[in-house]
């Protein structure tokens, strides 16, 4: 079964059309990427399928549901993460309360809860911890917990973003460039993450990566945005040796694998 299907959307600012008329579909525990050159549209179409643009015309189904219109807050509460191109963690904040911070839109309790501090909201409290807990250990962060976000190394924001987004439980989790900024090292213990997170977690994770070595290794099926438009889909040898593929990174195919 599919768990995202984008049905004909396109996305226009003013006389440009960023997306157009592009559908696909991503079936349950696969990994998607999308790539293509810069501009191409990708990471348009990360912000309408998380709600942060509002597509000018077609629908987005995420488990069944047109979340087409739903604020970024609700399509979160359904089971969906993201990371971010450019990071966006609170700089001031530990690790720890970082990771956390992703899991408290989803506690039942409210303002007057926090300040009676009920029962359920410190057990709450105490399973939020231990869920960052045990997500910074799976990335390999916890031994960095009480530091600030802002005092640590590129390398190590990009996993905080990602324990953060896996806290959350998604059931797809978006990845925007996770590779971007990375030294060679760095993207491979990368690659085996991805591979660690779909073998431990129950999701399904879709991919913008410019790095075409880690897409090919990590990637079920590969989708290529070029000027808006699909251009190619399909198993990741198929689509990096397709002719419109190549001609669209021409100029730049050291990148094709
Ligand atoms: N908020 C916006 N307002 C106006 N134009 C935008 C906006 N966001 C994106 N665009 C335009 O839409 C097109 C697609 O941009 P987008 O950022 O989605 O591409 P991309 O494939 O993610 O590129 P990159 O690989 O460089 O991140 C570009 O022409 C871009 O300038």
């Amino acid at each position: 079964m599919s768990l995202l299907q984008v049905n004909h959307v396109t996305l226009r600012f003013g006389g440009l059309v960023a997306v157009n008329d592009l559908s696909f579909e991503i079936p349950e525990h696969s990994i998607i990427s999308v790539i293509g050159p810069n501009g191409a549209g990708k990471t348009s179409v990360f912000n309408m399928i998380t709600g942060f643009y509002r597509p000018t015309s077609g629908e987005i189904l995420f488990d069944g549901v047109n979340i087409v219109g739903k604020k970024p807050s609700q399509i979160t509460q359904m089971g969906m993460a993201r990371t971010f191109q450019n990071l966006r963690l609170f700089p001031t904040l530990t690790v720890l309360e970082n990771v956390m911070s992703g899991m408290h839109s989803k506690t039942s309790q409210g303002v007057l809860g926090a300040l009676l501090r009920t029962r359920t909201q410190k057990r709450e409290e105490e399973m939020i911890y231990t869920v960052a807990e045990s997500c910074m250990d799976f990335v390999g962060i916890k031994r960095y917990a009480g530091r600030l976000a802002k005092n640590l190394p590129y390398g190590i924001q990009r996993y905080v973003e990602i324990a953060r987004a896996l806290a959350t439980k998604p059931k797809l989790l978006l990845l925007d460039e996770p590779a971007a900024g990375l030294n060679h090292s760095e993207k491979q213990e990368l690659i085996h993450l991805i591979q660690r997170i779909r073998q431990e977690f129950d999701l399904t994770i879709l991919l913008i990566e410019h790095d075409m070595g880690l897409v090919n290794r990590v990637s079920d099926q590969i989708i290529v945005l070029n000027y808006g438009q699909k251009i190619a889909e399909g198993s990741p040898h198929d689509v990096l040796n397709h002719p419109l593929v190549i001609e669209a990174y021409l100029g730049k195919d050291e990148d094709v694998v």
